[in-house]
Order: C-alpha cells, then structure tokens, then sequence
C-alpha cells in the first residue's frame, strides 16, 4: 500500500469574507500561512508517498511564498483546480495517478490542525482493506430544521448522525473512476469524496474523527485558529539536554578541563584534545534541538579534529542552537576526577563557558566530584563529565 496525498487548496475562500485578504488557505494563523501548517503534518507523516497539492492558477505566487523553506517541499506536485471542490480533487487525483500510488488521502488545506494520530487510524483501516474511509464525529449538538423565516419547523433526530471531516481516504482506482461516473453524469454537486463514494455504490466506512480537525469556512474560524496557536506559541518552549564523555588517563603531563591546562602527572587520551567536559557539553546543547552528537558533526575518523581545541566544537554546537532559534539559558558540567584538584580552575573554566557560549558568567556552573577511589576513576584510569544545558527555543522568533 503506497498512500498518496492529495491536498485541494483551489478554493476563494468566499464565506471568509474580506477577499482582500486572499484566499483563506494563504492567510496567517500563529504567524504562518494556513496551508503551510497543513502541508507540514502530512509532509512529516512518514507513511505519506506523492503529495499533489491543487492550486488556483491565479495562486502560484501565494504558494510559492507559503511553502518557502518548509521541509520536504520539494515532494510537492503542483496541479490547478476547477471551480468547484469536486473539480479539483478530479485534477488532483488524475496528478496522483502519475504515480505509484495505490490509495489516497484527500484533504482540504482549509483544516490545518490535521494530527497524525488521525492519520494512522485511517491508514489502519485502508491497511486492513476498506475501499472508502470517512473520518467523522457523531454529531453532539440538538439538530433543527427552520424555514428562512428563521422560525423552527422540526427537531431532527441525532442519532446516526455524523459531520465529515477530511482526510477521506479511498483505494485510488475505486475512488478516481468514481469521480469519472459523476463527471460522465455531470453530478458537480458533491460536497465531498465520501458522498461520491456513496453514489458510487464504493461501502463507506466512519473512522474517529478528531474534534481539532476543524475546517476554517468563516472569518471568526480562522481568528480563533490564530488564537489558539498564538497562545500555544506563547508557551515558553524551554527544553533541556543532557551529554555524558569519558576519555582515558594516560602518563602525561597535564590536562585540558573546560578550556583549562591543568598541569598533572597524567594527560587524557583523545583524537582531540580530549577535552571531557567541552565534550558533554557539546551533547548536552546538540540534545536540545534534535542534532545528534558531537560523534555526527566532528567525527574522530577526520584528521582535521586531530589535536583540535574542542572549544571549537561547543562554540559550532551553540551556533546551530542559534541558528535554530535557540537562546542558551544555563549550562551546567560535573566533572568526576579523582585528581587534579578541579576547584582552583573553576572560575576560568565558568568564564571560558561563558565567553564560548556568549552567555553571562552567571548562566556557567562546573562542579567536580571524586569518585571516593571507587571504579576506572576512582583507580585514575580516566575521567568523566556529565552536562545539562537548557535552551528556549522560539522567543525570538
Ligand atoms: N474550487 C474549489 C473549491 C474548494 N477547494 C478547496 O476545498 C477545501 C474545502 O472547501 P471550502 O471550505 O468550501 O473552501 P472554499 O471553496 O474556498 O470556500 P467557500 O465555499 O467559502 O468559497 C478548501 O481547502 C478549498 O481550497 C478547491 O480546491 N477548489
Ligand atoms: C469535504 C468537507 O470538508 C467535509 O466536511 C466539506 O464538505 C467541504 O467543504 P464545504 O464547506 O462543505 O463546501
């Protein structure tokens, strides 16, 4: 099963009024496009195959800027709609048979809080050979039928009663030649795929809607999607790392500690300068953004590094902290050595963080402890440091 996305975004947004503004899918919630947030759950769903987005021609320009810089956009095909929502979601999956797909997921780029939760219990049930997919919730509120007058005429009955959401998911070839008869009919009034499915004779079957998963139709839709990723973005996005090094003691005659030469009987062995507590810190700092370790971007098999002062590593791993919009808060080391004495170095080893790291003395700890002569430190064989850097991500973004 190769599962295609077909996402429509031709629309002109119309019940959002203000077309000043632009169509509802390129406006901005949380400081992005609509569009951009939608595109990024199902670009990072690693189950996704071919995405085929449907674009108004008089868009390109407005997508373009949308998807600028976003990851794996470049998997993105790009087709025009129709006038209708039926229409493009007939371009877009007539795209999407170009390619290897065996199953689709269409999807409005008007519900940008798609999960990928959602995601799997359709792909679950597609998995386990349903033809038709519909993600659905029963329907909580008390229904009513009123005239135009305004006045109530019954009270419907709820029950068995659902509202579609999308993505709704269909094997393709069921779903396309579908889409064929109600051309070859011209039936173009199908709100939705389920609804042709239906007509189609194709056996619809409801998955577990998401109550997040709202489609944005009317202005208020879309400021209440911008609130509520505002405040969520308001969150202060604090996140902790933690790195942990060891290196051997060898006869020698001093060590490197933090960016400290500590004169000693002893050397630590290393490629570099074996500097056990940059290392951690190192870590520690990659840790907070996903970025792998020290191991990844300085690797002991480069002779480059060979001898290198690994005050260069940590200041590389707080520049891509930046450059990911991080701001260090703290960074803290304990280092664990049975000798030299660490506590006459501490004050330059916090000011050498503090200098690398660009941040106030105050945000810099080094501790040491023995290891009460207990194990490889406790025999001097080696020394070892443990570190925790905190970083907020996002304040300035
Ligand atoms: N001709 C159309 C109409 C709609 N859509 C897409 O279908 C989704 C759901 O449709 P809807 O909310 O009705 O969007 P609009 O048609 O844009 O809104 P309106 O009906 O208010 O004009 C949206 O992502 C919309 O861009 C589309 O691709 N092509
Ligand atoms: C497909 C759909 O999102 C399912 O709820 C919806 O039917 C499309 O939009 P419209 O507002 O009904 O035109």
């Amino acid at each position: 099963m190769k599962i295609g996305i077909v996402i429509v975004a031709a629309g002109r947004g119309e019940r959002a009024g203000a077309p000043h503004e632009g169509p509802k899918q390129y406006r901005r919630i949380g400081g992005e496009p609509v569009i951009r947030h939608t595109l990024r759950a199902f670009l990072t769903w690693e189950k996704a195959g071919p995405v085929v987005v449907v674009i108004h021609p008089d868009d390109e320009s407005l997508f373009a800027s949308a998807v600028h810089g976003l990851a794996k956009a470049d998997r993105i095909i790009i087709t025009h709609g129709g006038a209708t929502r039926q229409q493009s979601v007939f371009e877009g999956l007539r795209t999407l048979s170009t390619t290897d797909a065996t199953h689709v997921m269409i999807h409005d780029a008007a519900r940008p809080f798609i999960d990928h939760p959602l995601l799997e219990r359709i792909e679950a049930l597609l998995g386990a050979g349903h033809v038709a997919v519909l993600p659905a919730l029963a329907v909580t509120d008390t229904l009513k039928r009123a005239g135009e007058n305004g006045i109530v005429q019954e009270t419907v009955p709820r029950a068995g009663l659902y509202a579609a959401q999308t993505p709704q998911s269909f094997a393709l070839t069921a779903i396309r030649s579908a889409h064929e008869k109600a051309a070859a009919a011209r039936r173009s009034d199908f709100t939705d795929d389920a609804a042709i499915a239906e007509w189609a004779g194709l056996a619809v079957t409801l998955a577990e809607g998401a109550a997040d998963n709202i489609k944005l139709t009317i202005r208020r839709d879309i400021a209440m999607a911008d609130e509520k990723l505002s405040r969520q973005n308001a969150l202060p996005d604090v996140r902790t790392g933690n790195g942990y090094d060891v290196h051997q003691l060898v006869s020698g005659d001093g060590v490197t500690l933090c960016g400290v030469f500590i004169p000693h009987d002893q050397s630590l062995s290393g490629h570099s300068d074996a500097d056990v507590a940059l290392h951690a810190l190192t870590d520690a700092l990659l840790a907070t953004c996903g970025a792998g370790d020290i191991g990844d971007h300085f690797p002991p098999s480069d002779p480059q590094w060979k001898g290198a002062a690994s005050r260069i590593f940590l200041a590389h791993a707080a520049e891509i902290v930046r450059q990911r919009g991080g701001v260090i808060t703290n960074a803290d080391i304990s280092l664990i050595a049975e000798a030299p004495k660490i506590a006459p170095h501490r004050e330059t080893m916090c000011q050498n963080l503090s200098e690398i790291l660009g941040i106030s003395r105050d945000r810099c700890s080094v501790k040491a402890t023995t290891n009460e002569k207990i194990g490889f430190i406790g025999r001097r064989e080696g020394i070892a440091a443990i570190a925790t850097a905190t970083v907020v991500y996002g304040v300035l973004a």
